[in-house]
């Protein structure tokens, strides 16, 4: 088999629409259909046509419009569906009628309350029908997997004989493994005597999270199309991923020899535009188009993948559309990939200013679940201070109820020396330690005015916290950022008052004397 010889049939508009909850207009489904063209499927499944007036004039649009692909439209066996379906797509210059039956003992007897027999005759009707239309038929058994082998092979052939062009192999309610389902397609192979005079199709559901696997079972064993739906959307739990099974076959071709020719770097872009107009959010951890696929957390991935990509990665970002990968930080990361997104920010830290800064940095994503750009802006703007941290914050403590009388209690560090002690306020925990602070220092000095901003957001924001101390008739301002308000607080005041001990450092000396 060559390698162009794996066909992808998107039924993304079709058995995707299936989908519980989605709806989608013949605008949205004209922007799928046509971004489905720029991915470069083999064929597009627009949809049911008897369905609705809407689903018929979305396939008719579609075969008008859409150039390159086969334009598919699906029909049951009977010869209304199948004139439905050929008024909507012979506009298209590739039409291919879509028709099906249950062949497993479940459906005919139940839900067709068909023998055999009778299904076995409208196969070859309906195919024959279909053929007076177009030569492109493809002919689904379906719940083929549930079947009996042996009439399954019959069905096959009948629909063989009566022309199908393409024969299709659906695991209706994904029950199959992969070795089973990789077996009846090598039985098929082997059991229909016409098998060579048709393409064989597989159209996986994903109920046992198998779908992907068993396309690329039957990959192995014969099978040449693979019916997918992008996302994964469909029926129940969907179907076959198709940027799961395009990417499986593109990064293993080394394993199956043969890759579809889809144009990679659309993928991601179709990915969302299903998303979007579909309503269906795509899993964070989703393979290939999740927003996990391409990002890394933890700090021995982060320095792998920054000096080697490939460490980390099987694939590149690249291939599917986005622009890169991604190093998240959090507080798994480590110093290689804190530097590195520093430096992208425009901050050359080296030495002690980054190490303090990488401290501050874990604390911070001990307590905060994700970092933001402007996370590490504050942080990292706050560390390069050239201020002295004549006192630094240590710990905060503060209790404070509407029976309570707020108090905080400080730790601070003074040169060598650490120092506690508490202050309570009536005007509120705020105010409490700022009282603290000025029994600490000693300094008279008066809060003329005091702002809190989120700097960043989410419930997890950075608070960043204003203050102007008036100390002498001059003016001092300060700033903390954390995502404690209270200690945000602490930390402007004491920003301040490291101000005005910097700018009268005799202060320092007479309190080191006392
Ligand atoms: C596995 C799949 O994904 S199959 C595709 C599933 N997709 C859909 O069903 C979406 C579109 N479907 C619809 O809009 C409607 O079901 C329609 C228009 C097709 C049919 O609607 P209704 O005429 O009201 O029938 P309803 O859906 O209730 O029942 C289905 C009928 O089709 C019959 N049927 C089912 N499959 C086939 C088939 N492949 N060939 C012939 N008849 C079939 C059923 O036995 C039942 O017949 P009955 O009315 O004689 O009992
Ligand atoms: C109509 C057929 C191909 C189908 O969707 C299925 O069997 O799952
Ligand atoms: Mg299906």
């Amino acid at each position: 088999m060559s390698e162009s010889e794996i066909k992808i049939f998107d039924t993304t508009l079709r058995d995707g629409e299936q989908s519980p909850g989605v709806s989608l207009n013949i605008e949205e489904k004209l922007e799928i259909a046509h971004q489905l063209a720029n991915l470069d499927v083999d064929v597009i499944e627009a949809g049911f046509p008897i369905a609705s007036e809407g689903d018929f004039e979305a396939v008719k649009q579609i075969a008008k419009e859409v150039q390159g692909p086969v334009i598919a439209g699906l029909a049951r066996t009977t010869k209304g569906d199948i004139d439905r379906a050929w008024e909507a797509l012979k506009y298209s210059d590739k039409p291919r009628i879509h028709t099906f039956i249950a062949t497993s003992p479940v459906h005919m007897e139940y839900k067709l309350q068909k023998s055999p027999n009778e299904v076995l005759e409208s196969v070859t009707e309906a195919v024959e029908y279909a053929k007076s239309y177009t030569d492109d038929v493809e002919f689904s058994a379906e719940d083929a997997f549930r079947s009996d082998k042996d009439f399954l092979c019959q069905v096959v052939e009948k629909a063989v004989a009566a022309g199908a062009t393409t024969v299709n192999i659906p695991d209706t309610v994904g029950y199959a493994t992969p070795a089973e389902f990789g077996g009846l397609i090598e039985y098929i192979c082997n059991n229909v005597p016409n098998i060579e005079e048709t393409i064989i199709s597989v159209h996986c559901h994903n109920d046992l999270g198998l779908a992907v696997a068993n396309s690329l079972a039957a990959i192995e064993k014969g099978a040449q199309q693979i019916e997918c739906a992008v996302n994964g959307i469909g029926e129940r739990a969907g179907n076959t991923a198709l940027e799961e099974v395009v990417m499986a076959l593109n990064t293993r071709c080394d394993y199956f020899d043969q890759t579809p020719e889809v144009t990679l770097d659309q993928i991601y872009k179709t990915s969302k535009l299903v998303s979007s107009l579909t309503g269906m959010s795509v899993q964070a951890n989703k393979a290939i188009v999740g927003k996990n696929a391409f990002a890394h957390e933890s700090g021995i991935h982060q320095d792998g993948v920054i000096k080697e990509r490939t460490t980390y990665e099987i694939m590149d970002a690249k291939t599917i559309g986005l622009s890169e990968n991604q190093i998240v930080l959090g507080k798994h990361s480590g110093r290689h990939a804190f530097k590195e997104r520093l430096a992208e920010l425009g901050y050359e830290l080296e030495g002690d200013n980054l190490e303090k800064a990488f401290k501050r940095f874990k604390e911070l994503a001990d307590r905060k679940k994700s970092i933001t750009d402007r996370d590490l802006e504050a942080l990292v703007e706050d560390e390069l201070k050239t201020i002295p941290q004549v006192y630094e914050l240590m710990e905060t403590q503060v209790t404070s109820g509407n029976e309570v009388l707020p108090t905080a209690t400080l730790k601070l560090k003074f040169d060598e020396e650490v120092i506690i002690d508490s202050a309570c306020c009536e005007g509120g925990p705020i105010d409490a330690v700022y009282e603290t602070i000025n029994r600490i220092t000693g300094l008279g000095c008066e809060l003329e005015s005091y702002a809190i901003d989120a700097i960043t957001s989410g419930k997890d924001a950075l608070g960043e916290v204003t203050v102007k101390l008036n100390y002498n008739e001059e003016l001092f301002i300060g700033r903390g950022v954390s995502i404690d308000v209270i200690e945000a607080s602490a930390k402007a005041y004491l920003n301040a008052v490291n101000k005005i001990l910097y700018k009268n450092e005799e202060l320092i000396g007479d309190k080191e004397d006392n």
